[in-house]
């Protein structure tokens, strides 16, 4: 097992059997107790829990050496188990939602957004709603060629129940489940048969979630009635020669998963959007002061504005980086036994870095727990500064399991960021006596985290904002 004998990485004493239990206590959260370890004991701490290893990275150094160039810590617990099936996914995934693709969507992505805003126009107390109607749409549109309708959409009704019902699985084990989501689904582990139930469940939706709307695209080829989407493209891309059910299975996961990855996270990163704008306000007239130069009362904005919008670039970064998404990305499980800097790396660890740690180091980011925006601007504020660490770098995981949707998820960021300031003003609510309801920056713990929810005051900016979003074409 360890054969040169060599020390594990150092880290709190385990007791026997619980091992570490009583060093990660529930309520707070998980990164904030390892960032602590990492404070006494170094970038590379192990701990043991009831008998598994878990190994947390807090340094980009040791994230790159490990997460990014050691071929054994390749498979992630993410969607799908690491091996030839998950190789063939990602590169279909990657050919249509990669860096360079994603400006097809643009289009698809401006429209959505207009809808959003009348949404929000509507009934600015959904907001919540709103947000994942939102990212429903898109990718069901650019994944598919589907468009959803207004309320009750069947496909995002149904994806939006399975990934709840994922979430509820995940929920009563707390602690290892939500550290390690997969274990949820290996029975073994876990007591109670409501869980397993739940899972089940989880099970048969998630199947209809992906089938349901590829099989409409299949359809649709079928009666020569093909919508450009991804799912076609991909479709057409099948050589003759290749052996075809296999293909398509491949496709059909590809685009299941963009769905399942992409919406919690893209919903969460949009939230922390909303909290921001109403604790900053400073933030907020910066930007519109922005956003009335380069773009003007006549129009929204559109992704060809972006190079000119420095700030709103600027925004989208410090969302990402000030209340993460997956503050410790997604847990990775060595597959081999492995040694690193004189230390024993077990196979079957599970190994996370601490992303959060990394986006909050007072060194790069002073006072890391502002929202600034400005401290990725050049001094004199005109354009990005290429030298501040893009938090791109730590919030969408690492390695070659890193997010795929990365570039699909900041082109919805800055397109809802910059059509929603254009508009709207946001600020605190009021409650009946005409105070101001506080706002806490809180966040959810767990595996993708959440602002605790809020209330806020969403309004037009002015008449001819909300002329703007009614009389906008789609
Ligand atoms: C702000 C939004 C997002 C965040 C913070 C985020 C974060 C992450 C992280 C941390 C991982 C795990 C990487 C690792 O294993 O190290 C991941 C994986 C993944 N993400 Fe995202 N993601 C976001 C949006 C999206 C979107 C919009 C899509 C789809 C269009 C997407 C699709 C995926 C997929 C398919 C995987 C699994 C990749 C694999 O296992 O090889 N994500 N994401």
């Amino acid at each position: 097992e360890n054969p040169g004998r060599l020390p594990l990485p150092p880290g709190p004493a385990p007791l026997p059997i619980l091992g570490n239990i009583r060093d990660l206590p529930l309520g707070v959260p998980q990164y904030e107790l390892y960032e602590a370890m990492a404070q006494k004991y170094g970038d590379i701490i192990h701990l043991n829990v009831l008998g598994k290893s878990i190994i947390v990275l807090s340094s980009l150094e040791a994230i790159s050496d490990l997460l990014e160039k050691r071929m054994g810590m390749g498979w992630s617990l993410a969607i799908m188990e690491y091996g030839e099936q998950w190789r063939r996914v990602r590169k279909a995934f990657h050919q249509h939602y990669g860096v360079h693709e994603t400006h097809k969507y643009y289009d698809v992505q401006d429209e959505c957004t207009l809808s959003f805003l009348r949404r929000i126009l509507r009934t600015p107390e959904d907001l919540f709603l709103h947000t994942r109607h939102l990212f429903g749409k898109s990718i069901m549109k650019v994944t598919y060629g589907i468009d959803v309708v207004e309320e009750n959409d069947p496909f995002v009704y149904h994806a939006e129940q399975t990934i709840a019902a994922f979430n509820t699985a995940a929920r009563p084990g707390r602690y290892l489940v939500d550290l390690i989501p997969f274990l949820k689904y290996i029975p073994a582990w876990f007591p109670g048969a409501q869980f397993q139930k739940d899972a089940l469940f989880a099970k048969d939706m998630s199947h209809k979630m992906a089938n349901d709307p590829f099989n409409v695209v299949k359809t649709r080829e079928a009666n020569g009635q093909t919508v450009p989407c991804v799912v076609s493209s991909m479709l057409e891309g099948i050589p003759p020669t290749a052996a075809r059910a296999e293909e398509e299975d491949v496709i059909l996961k590809a685009a299941g998963i963009a769905y399942a990855g992409g919406s919690d996270t893209t919903v969460s990163a949009l939230q922390s959007f909303f909290l921001a704008m109403v604790l900053y306000p400073s933030v907020q007239r910066r930007a519109q002061a922005e956003l009335d130069a380069v773009v003007g009362p006549h129009r929204l904005p559109t992704f060809s504005d972006l190079p000119y919008l420095p700030y709103i670039q600027a925004i989208t970064k410090e969302c990402l980086r000030w209340k993460l998404v997956t503050p410790l990305a997604v847990p990775h499980l060595t597959t081999e036994n492995d040694e690193y800097r004189g230390y024993f790396i077990p196979k079957g660890a599970i190994v996370m870095g601490n992303s959060y740690m990394i986006l909050h180091d007072p060194a790069v980011y002073p006072d890391p727990h502002e929202f600034k925006p400005e401290r990725f601007l050049s001094p004199d504020g005109t354009q990005l500064n290429p030298d501040v660490l893009d938090p791109a770098t730590a919030c969408f995981g690492f390695g070659r399991r890193m997010c795929p949707g990365r570039a699909f998820a900041q082109d919805s960021l800055f397109s809802v960021v910059s059509s929603v300031l254009h508009t709207f003003n946001i600020a605190h609510a009021l409650d009946p006596m005409g105070n101001q309801i506080p706002v806490m920056p809180d966040v959810t713990d767990g595996l993708i985290s959440y602002p605790k929810p809020f209330a806020c005051s969403i309004k037009p900016r002015s008449a001819s904002a909300e002329a703007l979003i009614r009389h906008s074409d789609e």
